[in-house]
């Protein structure tokens, strides 16, 4: 699962040089081959150039009875081209196994489709390279990257390719659009590494039109394709279909169509999300909210008396707090170092069992304290910041995160919501807080949305936020509901500290107003 994790991608660029060595010596053999060939050619050929190309001379009389018996069968039957590709496939099989496979392009693919969703991004920017707005201008770019890349007619249409394949026709004709139209410009041209045609293209894109109720623009794709590959007797069949259609129901052929997302539907809060992952929604600033205020905290505590916690409150109800330079830049290198080996797709709890899902894309790790002192200074950090008993088992293991292309942690509640759930396993009670850590910062995207309480924290490098996710009674606080956008660019981590409730019963005690 390639995608997962920015750092698995990071790891296929290796493989990609490993395969471009083998291209590179194979490249090299070839042309020396060829080489040798135009040599023969050009010293047969000078041959013949000669006025009269004699065979008085028995010596050329010899040298051509002797190439005709016994060169040009060399040539001909030579294994070398044979054993070059041979040489070249080998190398490809030695890194065969660490290659994506389909669900990861799957994965990349409709990662590419998310971000063109939850961002509102142009298709047609995105195939230049360009990280723009629907209909907005350049200025509002929501990412420059720092070097230039545009999609070939053949990536996008894999892209399409894969929508198509769900059934998601929405996506698909946006996709196969620009296939489409890249295909076009380069018609007759074939690239070795492409999969797709315009032909292909334009038969997938008018099946999506036709899907999505526009018959007149299936009938006029599914003609061009006819243009191109007349004996397509499947096709042709289509071509009558449509102009039958049409004919039964003129009025189709004007009636607009309006493609519609396909429906996520789990996810009814899609707007509000998207929204918060785009701006940092209407969250009140200190100005208009003097009660969200900046603070130095010793807590009473002696590790923080030389070294305060900086404390920004966010929120007041839920109470989110964010806590700036909570590590240094050496601490978060060393916990991301000590998670990589261990990262595997991130699961979420589904009933009583745990399970990976679309909605959560990322890789994550437990880290025990045991493992590097940096994670027991940290843990001496949280709990005196937090003031809370995080010792085992009043605070699950330190848990680290990497996300994925286009990685997301859609919105959920961290603590159990169900009495079944595998949270309750530690036999210590529900998840009263959560301390979360960034681990690093992000180009664009990646920002923690709280959906209900209508407010995002952008990623900030090495600060911890931190909420309770229950009420004092004990109850789930329904406000805390939250997600982690889907990552536009960049390497997200974050880590994790879940404390439970019990340990801390003095430490926040219990009331019976179900507000507390
Ligand atoms: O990555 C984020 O911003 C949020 C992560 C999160 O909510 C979680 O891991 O539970
Ligand atoms: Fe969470």
């Amino acid at each position: 699962e390639t995608y997962t994790a920015l750092q698995s991608v990071r790891g296929a660029l290796g493989t990609e040089r490993a395969l471009l060595a083998g291209l590179a010596a194979y490249l090299q053999r070839e042309s020396r081959r060829l080489q040798d060939l135009r040599r023969f050619y050009n010293k047969v050929q000078a041959l013949h150039q000669e006025a009269g190309a004699s065979v008085v001379n028995p010596l050329l009389a010899y040298a051509l009875i002797k190439r005709l018996q016994s060169d040009w069968l060399n040539v001909v039957n030579s294994m070398e081209a044979s054993e070059n590709i041979q040489e070249l496939k080998k190398d490809y099989r030695q890194v065969e196994k660490d290659l994506p496979v389909f669900e990861d392009l799957e994965g990349a693919a409709r990662a590419l489709m998310r971000l063109q969703d939850v961002y509102a991004l142009s298709v047609k920017g995105l195939v230049k390279g360009v990280f723009r707005r629907d209909g907005a201008s350049g200025l509002a770019d929501l990412y420059h990257p720092g070097q230039q890349f545009s999609l070939s007619a053949d990536d996008c249409f894999h892209i399409g390719k894969v929508a198509y394949d769900m059934g998601d026709y929405y996506h698909s004709i946006t996709w196969l659009e620009e296939a489409v139209s890249l295909f076009r410009v380069s018609y007759g041209s074939w690239n070795t590494e492409d999969e797709g045609s315009l032909e292909d293209a334009l038969d997938h894109l008018a099946f999506s039109y036709f899907m999505a109720g526009n018959v007149s623009y299936a009938l006029s794709l599914s003609r061009e394709f006819l243009h191109y590959d007349p004996s397509n007797k499947r096709v042709a069949r289509n071509v009558l279909k449509y102009e039958k259609l049409l004919v039964e129901n003129p009025s189709g052929a004007e009636a607009e169509v309006v493609l519609q997302r396909p429906n996520v539907t789990h996810l009814q809060t899609r707007d509000t999300y998207e929204e918060l992952c785009q701006t940092l929604g209407s969250q009140p600033s200190q100005h208009r909210n003097p009660s969200l205020y900046c603070s130095y905290e010793t807590n009473d505590n002696p590790y923080l008396i030389f070294q305060p916690a900086k404390r920004e409150i966010v929120q007041l109800q839920p109470y989110v707090a964010l806590y700036h330079g909570f590590i240094s830049d050496d601490e978060a290198e060393k916990i991301k170092d000590l998670a990589a080996p261990w990262l595997q797709r991130s699961v979420v709890a589904s009933g009583e069992k745990q399970q990976k899902a679309e909605y959560r894309i990322s890789k994550s790790a437990w880290l025990k304290g045991t493992v590097d002192p940096v994670i027991v200074s940290l843990d001496r950090r949280i709990a005196a910041v937090t003031g809370l008993d995080i010792r085992p088992p009043y605070a699950e293991y330190l848990q680290v995160v990497n996300y994925g292309i286009g990685g997301q942690y859609e919105p959920h509640f961290d603590h159990a919501t169900s009495r079944k759930s595998p949270l309750y396993r530690m036999k210590s009670g529900n998840r009263i807080a959560t301390a979360m850590i960034y681990l690093s910062s992000v180009e664009a995207g990646g920002a923690t949305a709280f959906i209900y309480a209508n407010f995002s924290v952008p990623v900030i490098k090495n600060a911890a936020l931190f909420w309770w996710n229950l009420h004092r009674n004990g109850d789930g606080d329904g406000d805390t509901l939250h997600a982690g956008c889907p990552v536009l660019a960049g390497d997200k981590w974050v880590a994790n500290k879940w404390i439970h409730e019990h340990g801390q019963e003095f430490r926040r005690p219990c009331s019976a107003h179900p507000e507390d």
